[in-house]
């Protein structure tokens, strides 16, 4: 049998027909179908009830860098032309954390061209994730920084476990800048003013404040976030999809199309920006600080 699952009964399990195979692999018998495991990024859809649960495992905080963004990329494109897909939960297989965002060791001491194609990467993954025709729910059983909480809100509904963990966009604390698409998906999770105080201030919420914010929809102690997901989607499958989708897409296709009409305009520019002097430095002090908190 496989080592239990993270906020998921040992019982649960044993009804979902968790097994390890020779493998050695988690995959599930009959109705559950595990797209990739081998990666960062793991795909397990069960075609009974048409949710996949796609888990980031990058450990050990998920940062999201080339590779992972890229896999994200595809696994969000495969589960969009699956027709038997009706919905994705976004969750980590990394205890105590969602997401730390992107990587900062893409951004710090990298090549202009390594830039570009990392930025290129993120674009996708987002456009994939904002623009989806399915039903998108983030599990947040951790903390959620900046690209992680990009991710979150780039989801339709969002579950938090209370407790210390933190969710929001910090990047004026690493000496960097929300691009506009981030400060878009915020404005239209939260409103114009929360944003603005949010940006400026690179603010990072408790569930609690985030909740109080619309930052997050719900929040639960951390064994129930999935279950609560779970019972949320119930909700949400029971409406009907072409109705639900024309609503989403018509809401979100303005900030689509602004990144859209300007992404190589959007990476180049990144690339320039990262690897300006000013915030090479900033962002050094920032790993520093990072490697510090351990010693
Ligand atoms: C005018 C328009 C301008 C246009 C703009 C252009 C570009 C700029 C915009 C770019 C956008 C960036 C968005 C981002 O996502 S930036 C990333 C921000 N992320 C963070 O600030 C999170 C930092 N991490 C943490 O705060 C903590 O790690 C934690 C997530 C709270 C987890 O804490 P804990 O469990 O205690 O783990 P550790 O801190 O010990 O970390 C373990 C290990 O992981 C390394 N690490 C942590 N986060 C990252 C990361 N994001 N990238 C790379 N590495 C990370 C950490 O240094 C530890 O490493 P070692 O074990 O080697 O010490």
């Amino acid at each position: 049998m496989a080592a239990p699952m993270r906020g998921m009964s040992v019982l649960r399990q044993a009804f979902q027909g968790l097994v390890r195979p020779a493998g050695g692999q988690v995959c599930r018998q009959v109705q559950h179908r595990c797209y990739s495991t081998p990666g960062h990024v793991q795909v397990d859809m069960n075609s009974e009830t048409g949710v996949a649960t796609v888990r980031l495992n990058r450990p050990p905080v998920n940062s999201l860098n080339l590779d992972v963004l890229t896999e994200l990329s595809i696994a969000l494109e495969k589960l969009e032309t699956d027709k038997s897909c009706k919905a994705m939960v976004l969750a980590s297989a990394a205890p105590g954390i969602f997401s730390a965002g992107l990587d900062i060791l893409e951004m710090y001491q990298s090549t202009p061209e390594r830039c570009v194609a990392f930025w290129r990467a993120l674009q996708d993954a987002w456009l994939n994730l904002y623009g989806s025709r399915l039903i998108t729910m983030a599990a947040i059983e951790g903390h959620s920084p900046a690209g992680g909480c990009l991710l979150a809100m780039s989801c339709d509904y969002r579950v938090m476990a209370e407790g210390k963990f933190q969710i929001g966009l910090n990047e004026t604390k690493l000496g960097i800048v929300a691009p506009f698409w981030f400060t878009d998906v915020m404005l239209n999770t939260i409103g114009h003013r929360e944003t603005e105080k949010a940006l400026q201030l690179g603010a990072l919420y408790s569930a609690q404040q985030a909740l109080s914010i619309g930052l997050v929809d719900k929040v639960v102690p951390l064994a129930e976030v999935m279950p609560t997901v779970e019972g949320e989607l119930k909700n949400w499958l029971q409406i009907p999809a072409a109705a639900r989708v024309i609503t989403k897409t018509s809401m979100r296709k303005a900030v689509l199309d602004r990144l859209r009409s300007q992404k190589e305009k959007d990476a180049q520019f990144f690339a320039d920006f990262i690897n300006r002097d000013s915030v090479q430095k900033s962002l050094g002090m920032y790993i520093a600080s990072l490697q510090k908190k351990k010693n």
